[in-house]
């Protein structure tokens, strides 16, 4: 039987290597066994993946202790074998789809081990003996990082690894990033998701020396590209581009779009309307037939400042509803301020709507910016699922 704490550790320490992929090559994700007694033990692999064996054993350490909540003694019983003894911790049933994923017994690894197998150069104690394995990726920095609770350039989010929420955005970006994405000039959208999709670029851009030059829809996107390593672009430089990928607050049936949530939704527009191709990426709480049934929130209005009471009046006229200034809560005093330095209405609609009609009527009152409605720009979205699947949709 898989336990949530075994898929939790496959989670954390081979987060960056595709499932598929591992199962086809038997390269073995899985290598390690949970004991019916709580007892932890990951082998050689964990090594090859994550350097020294000092430095893995505290991270490794960090990582099962912030999979479990509770307390992992770590001891070396012999080169190249970790072995973890924690708290007894709760199956979870929604890890089944771990089970997917094939276990295998990895060799141990040894200091000199005959016809042995370098599976990294820079890792003197990382020789395999046994059959050859392809060099395994190792875990980015990023994740460990997260597993140790350091927060990343997302909106402040601290994720979590076992979250359903965050897998769903994850496999959602992976799939994207890895369908849509070649060499050429990207378009990087804003918001949680779009963290995995850097994330995802970055470990190709190291592993399959992929060539991208990543244009950021957000202060939040460039920093995300900064940080994770990839080049930075614009549009100045590269107005047209390849693909745009960016999440999504609630995509109807017809892939029509409410996005904003973050406030970034008039760059992350001109970056779409630039990109031959444009993918969302969302987690399946996203996904409705049409909008407003999951997004309560209401279309984010991009406007000029000192224009916001009058146009939240005429939005109101026009259109009915409600239109509230978005306030910044407890992080600053007064009204969220846009990259730009705007601020964003937030209209709360009532039924159903025209939505092509009402992304014009909106744009045409003079102070509107932009609003947060996408008609027609996206053709394809990726929707991560509770169950750990993936669900395309095409329009
Ligand atoms: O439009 C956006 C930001 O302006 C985001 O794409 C949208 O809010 C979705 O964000 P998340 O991926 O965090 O759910």
């Amino acid at each position: 039987m898989t336990s949530w704490l075994e898929g939790s550790l496959k989670e954390k320490l081979y987060r960056n290597v595709d499932a598929e992929r591992c199962a086809r090559t038997r390269r073995g994700v899985g290598a390690i066994h949970h004991e019916p007694g709580h007892r932890v033990s990951g082998n050689a692999a964990l090594q090859a993946h994550l350097g020294s064996l000092e430095h893995d054993l505290a991270v490794v350490r960090a990582v099962v202790e912030h999979a479990t909540g509770g307390r992992c003694n770590s001891k070396r019983q012999h080169v190249g074998f970790l072995s973890f003894t924690t708290e007894p911790v709760a199956l979870n049933p929604s890890s089944v789809r771990y089970a997917a994923t094939p276990i295998h017994a990895i060799p141990i690894i040894r200091e000199n081990g005959a016809g042995a197998t370098k599976t990294r150069p820079s890792t003197r104690r990382s020789v395999l003996n046994g059959p050859r394995h392809p060099p395994i990726p190792w875990l980015p920095l990023s994740a460990v990082s997260r597993a140790l609770g350091h927060q990343s350039a997302s909106r402040g989010t601290d994720v979590k690894m076992n979250d359903p929420v965050e897998n769903a955005k994850r496999l959602a970006a992976y799939k994207a990033v890895d369908n849509h994405v070649v060499d050429g000039i990207i378009g990087i959208g804003s918001g949680s998701t779009v963290v995995y999709a850097v994330e995802r670029l970055a470990q190709r851009v190291k592993d399959e020396g992929l060539d991208v030059i990543c244009v950021p829809s957000s202060f939040q996107a460039k920093q995300l590209i900064v940080e994770n390593g990839l080049r930075l672009g614009d549009l100045e430089m590269h107005p047209e581009l390849k693909v745009a990928i960016d999440g999504a607050d609630e995509a109807d049936h017809q892939l029509t779009l409410i996005k904003g949530g973050g406030g970034c939704l008039t760059q992350e527009k001109i970056l779409a309307s630039c990109a031959e191709q444009f993918i969302v990426i969302a987690d399946y709480r996203k996904a409705s037939k049409s909008l407003g049934e999951q997004w309560k929130k209401g279309v984010p209005i991009e406007v000029i400042p000192s224009s916001y009471r009058p146009v939240a009046q005429k939005i109101e006229k026009l259109l009915g509803g409600k239109s509230e200034l978005r306030m910044s809560g407890s992080s600053k005093a007064g009204p969220v301020v846009t990259d730009n330095g705007n601020f964003i209405l937030d209209w709360r609609f009532e039924g159903a709507h025209d939505w092509k009609e009402v992304e014009t009527t909106l744009n045409m009152i003079p102070g509107v910016v932009e609003n947060g409605l996408f008609v027609g720009m996206a053709k394809k979205a990726y929707f991560g699922m509770s169950d750990g699947s993936v669900m395309e949709q095409s329009v």
